[in-house]
């Protein structure tokens, strides 16, 4: 692969420009910004947002204060990330889903948990999972390749359910009462209903009034609570009789034995049910979203397509063992990563300030709302050479070193950082290489996809590709499972 900053001729360039809103000069009126909130927040970013440091005035949630300067992200996210709590908004949105969960939590509860749950997501942790996260990879390209060759289909949907079976796995040995496909879809109707902004929440309307996104979640959320119960029930009178004797424990087992290192307890069972849901809600349509878009990339660039087909042939057939390298499959990993630079599965993060502080020069005071888009960041015009075209080349080890820390956050960073970060970049990285090792996708949508906020970035009406398969390769066989 040429080097980072190397010059692409002018087709290849155009190639490799994938679609973005394209930002309007002028600034919005409260109702047209309330419309594009719930239409799609990507859309609210002016030209000023990809050009400016800092923007801050008055918005529909008071003063606020957007933040795309590296240093002055490192002082909101780390140096002062105690000023600073998860705003209401998110908290409002995200909550009543996912409980009292890692996601959600705050305050002393946020430390007890994090502390609990952090010895689950170590490097050592997630390599003894990687193994794990094989067959699923590989029953998603056996069914793929099983349809008739050259046919359309919604990759995004396949990626959702292949990282929603690898959770499955490594979550519960994929022993789900009732079934995973049900769990699943109740999942997916609570991000399509609750993944929204309501108005109501926008205008500060007290929580008793009934939002209808809501309302139309409560089945889906209810549905969790009760399977959620029930698997930690059944896995505990497993424990209990003695019958429960895997090789290698899952993350339910972890879980239900974590204690905190500095008091000893462990988490009640109210807890380690909210953050089963956590871990699914927040690990399973970003990393799908990472590899929707990923493969929609290499599409758009041949070159790029040919290189990672030539890397991941020379990994070998242990692709969890070359994921976990670090080296072999690096062109992989610097794919994934520019996918989520031009579309980062959380567009946005957004804090409120507990009291008066100064930011990059800029005053912050209290109860200023503060956003960081990663979105923004990503594809600022003062951190990135050309930001809007697809060049992984920028993440390839020797190149990577030159980006600022604080200028690439697809993962946040702080005492709040992903915590399932190294989880996902093992998964996806095993999951395109699985799908890579066999087949092609080439896009077939009339138009070029749209990128909609909705939580994550995903595509808006799904993406459809083309899928054939490879003439060379090794390849996956079928087990009694597919
Ligand atoms: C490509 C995939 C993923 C992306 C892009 C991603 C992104 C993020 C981001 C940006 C945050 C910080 C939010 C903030 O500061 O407001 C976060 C937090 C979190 N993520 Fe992920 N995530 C991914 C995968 C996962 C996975 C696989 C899991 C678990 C299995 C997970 C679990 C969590 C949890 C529990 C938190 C909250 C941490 C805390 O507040 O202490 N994520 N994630």
């Amino acid at each position: 692969m040429s080097a980072a900053n190397a010059t692409l001729s002018a087709a290849q360039a155009r190639r490799r420009q994938p679609p973005a809103p394209v930002p309007e000069e002028h600034e919005f009126g409260r109702l047209e910004l309330l419309l594009r909130l719930r239409r799609n927040p990507l859309t609210i970013w002016r030209t000023r947002h990809f050009r400016e440091p800092i923007v801050a005035g008055e918005g529909l949630f008071g003063y606020g204060v957007v933040i795309s300067d590296p240093d002055a992200v490192r002082h909101v996210l780390v140096e002062n990330a105690a000023n600073y709590r998860k705003d209401d908004l998110q908290r409002t949105v995200l909550a009543p889903g996912l409980g009292e969960g890692l996601l959600t939590a705050e305050g002393e509860a946020w430390k007890r948990a994090r502390r609990t749950l952090a010895p689950l997501f170590t490097p050592r942790s997630v390599a003894a999972l990687a193994e794990r996260m094989m067959a699923p990879a590989e029953r998603t390209v056996i069914r793929m390749a099983r349809r008739r060759s050259g046919r359309i289909v919604d990759i995004s949907a396949d990626m959702t359910r292949v990282t929603y079976d690898i959770l499955a796995e490594t979550m519960f040995s994929n022993a789900i009462a009732g079934g995973a496909d049900a769990f699943g879809k109740a999942l997916t109707r609570y991000f399509e209903t609750q993944g929204r902004i309501d108005p109501l929440d926008v205008l500060g309307a007290p929580a008793w009034l009934p939002r209808i996104g809501r309302w139309m979640a409560r089945p889906a959320i209810s549905f969790f609570e009760t399977q959620v119960k029930t698997i930690i029930a059944e896995r505990q009178a497993l424990h209990a009789g003695g019958g429960w004797k895997p090789e290698k424990p899952d993350l339910l087992d972890a879980l239900l034995a974590a204690r905190d290192p500095e008091t000893g307890t462990g988490l009640s069972e109210a807890e380690v049910g909210a953050n089963i849901v956590t871990f699914i809600g927040a690990g399973h349509e970003t990393t799908a979203n990472a590899l929707t878009w990923s493969l929609y990339l290499i599409s758009l660039a041949p070159d790029v397509r040919d290189a990672l087909e030539a890397e991941i042939d020379a990994a070998g057939q242990d692709l969890a063992a070359a994921a976990l390298s670090g080296e072999r499959l690096a062109l992989t990993r610097a794919v994934l990563e520019e996918a989520m630079r031009l579309y980062p599965p959380v567009p946005s993060l957004s804090r409120t300030a507990l009291a008066d502080d100064v930011a990059g020069a800029c005053a912050i005071p209290k109860g200023a709302l503060v956003v960081i888009s990663p979105y923004l960041l990503h594809r600022h015009a003062t951190l990135w050479q050309a930001p809007e075209q697809f060049r992984p080349e920028r993440f390839l080890p020797g190149a990577r070193e030159a980006i600022p820390r604080y200028a690439y956050l697809p993962f946040g960073a702080g005492p709040r950082v992903c915590i399932g970060q190294q989880f996902a970049m093992v998964e996806a990285v095993i999951v395109l290489a699985t799908l890579l090792q066999r087949l092609r996708f080439d896009y077939a949508g009339a138009e070029a996809p749209t990128p909609v906020q909705r939580i994550t970035l995903r595509p808006g009406r799904g993406m459809p590709m083309r899928v054939t398969e490879r003439q060379a390769g090794p390849r996956p066989q079928p087990t009694a499972a597919n």
